[in-house]
């Protein structure tokens, strides 16, 4: 993938892309209304890339259709660059690209038509040759939509994302289908992005994406955030983890490894500890002594990953103690457009 070059737009504003304020969004109403996002405060600094998180439904994507402008909010305040994203739509639009989780473009067109025919729709777009060139679609130029890999048919999705040049891209899974090397041409691109000035918002299921790419990391739970910050500042505090299969009846009792909190796991025993190296030489010089085999031993660090799983295992325990309510769907979305 080639070079993105510079995003245009104005510069010089010193507030942050996007500011969103106790943000709530219900879909239905009367006693079947569900509400999916419940009071989402959010920063992203300007020239960043902020990643949402979250399990299936935490309400990543009803964020972020408020913030792109494509549905009102049921309360709250959004800001994107300064400006409202509904009222301010016009200006809005222009300068921010949206990719959305699912595109509707049609089957029948190819490649190059459907670029062309979305070139006319933008202001001051790149041309269609570097639009192919930067997501590896020269190849594919002439080949029709509906014939794409899922692969290619979302390269061509940001293709079209990118092609206004926008200051602040919104990404809704930018990864989702895409082969390793895909993946990591988008990761090339987005830090290429970035670099040139570009904001970006973005969602994904892929941990290592948002290790890769993020400065500022969301967890959303529930409909709200429940871990915010930059990946330093999620991780410290969260404790690392020793596990081993549980030792056999009658083999020596573990030592007191203090500061660290031991429990079971099924088959296995779990050392959660603040301090890796101090609990895991206390155990490694302990079994030494006591000439005692840990099997299976295991120790990793505290990582987005290990704070991700301790949010879903909680989620996964209140789901099976209460369920959520189910809305009617509803189709409250303003128009979906990029
Ligand atoms: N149109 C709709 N009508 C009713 N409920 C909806 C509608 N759209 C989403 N929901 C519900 O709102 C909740 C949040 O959905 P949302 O798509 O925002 O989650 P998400 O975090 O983006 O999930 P995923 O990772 O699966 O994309 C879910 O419980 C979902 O079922």
């Amino acid at each position: 993938m080639t070079n993105p070059p510079t995003p245009s737009g104005p510069r010089g504003d010193a507030g942050p892309a996007v500011e969103v304020r106790g943000l709530r969004r219900t879909y239905g109403t009367g006693p079947r209304a569900f509400e999916a996002v419940r009071g989402v405060d959010l920063t992203v600094a300007r020239g960043t890339v902020t990643a949402l998180l979250g399990t299936n439904g935490a309400g990543k994507t009803s964020t972020l259709e408020v913030v792109e402008g494509l549905a009102r909010a049921s309360a709250g305040e959004v800001r994107v660059l300064g400006l409202d994203p509904v009222a301010d739509r016009a200006e809005v639009r222009r300068r921010t690209g949206v990719l959305l989780q699912r595109s509707g473009f049609s089957g029948d067109l190819t490649v190059v038509e459907t670029l062309r025919m979305w070139a006319a729709t933008v202001s001051d777009p790149r041309g269609v040759d570097e639009s192919l060139a930067m997501l590896d679609l020269a190849g594919r130029a002439d080949v029709r939509v509906a014939g794409l890999s899922g692969g290619e048919q979302r390269r061509l999705d940001l293709a079209m994302t990118l092609m206004g040049r926008p200051e602040l891209v919104f990404l809704d899974e930018p990864s989702t289908g895409l082969d390793p090397e895909s993946r990591r041409g988008v990761w090339l691109l987005v830090e290429q992005l970035v670099a040139q000035g570009a904001t970006v918002l973005l969602t994904t299921h892929y941990l290592e994406e948002a290790e890769r790419l993020a400065e500022h990391v969301a967890i959303m739970d529930a409909g709200r955030i429940v871990r915010e910050g930059t990946q330093a500042e999620i991780v410290a505090g969260h404790p690392s983890e020793i596990r081993f299969e549980t030792l056999p009846v009658g083999t020596a009792t573990l030592p007191d490894l203090r500061g660290a909190r031991v429990s079971t796991d099924g088959a296995w025993t779990v050392v959660r500890t603040p301090d890796l190296q101090a609990t895991l030489t206390a155990l490694l010089g302990w079994a030494a002594a006591e000439d005692v085999v840990l099997p299976a031993l295991g120790a990793r660090t505290a990582s987005l990953e290990s704070v991700f799983l301790e949010v879903a295992d909680g989620t996964a325990a209140d789901t099976a103690a209460d369920p959520a309510p189910t809305a009617t769907p509803t189709d409250e979305t303003l128009e979906v457009v990029r």
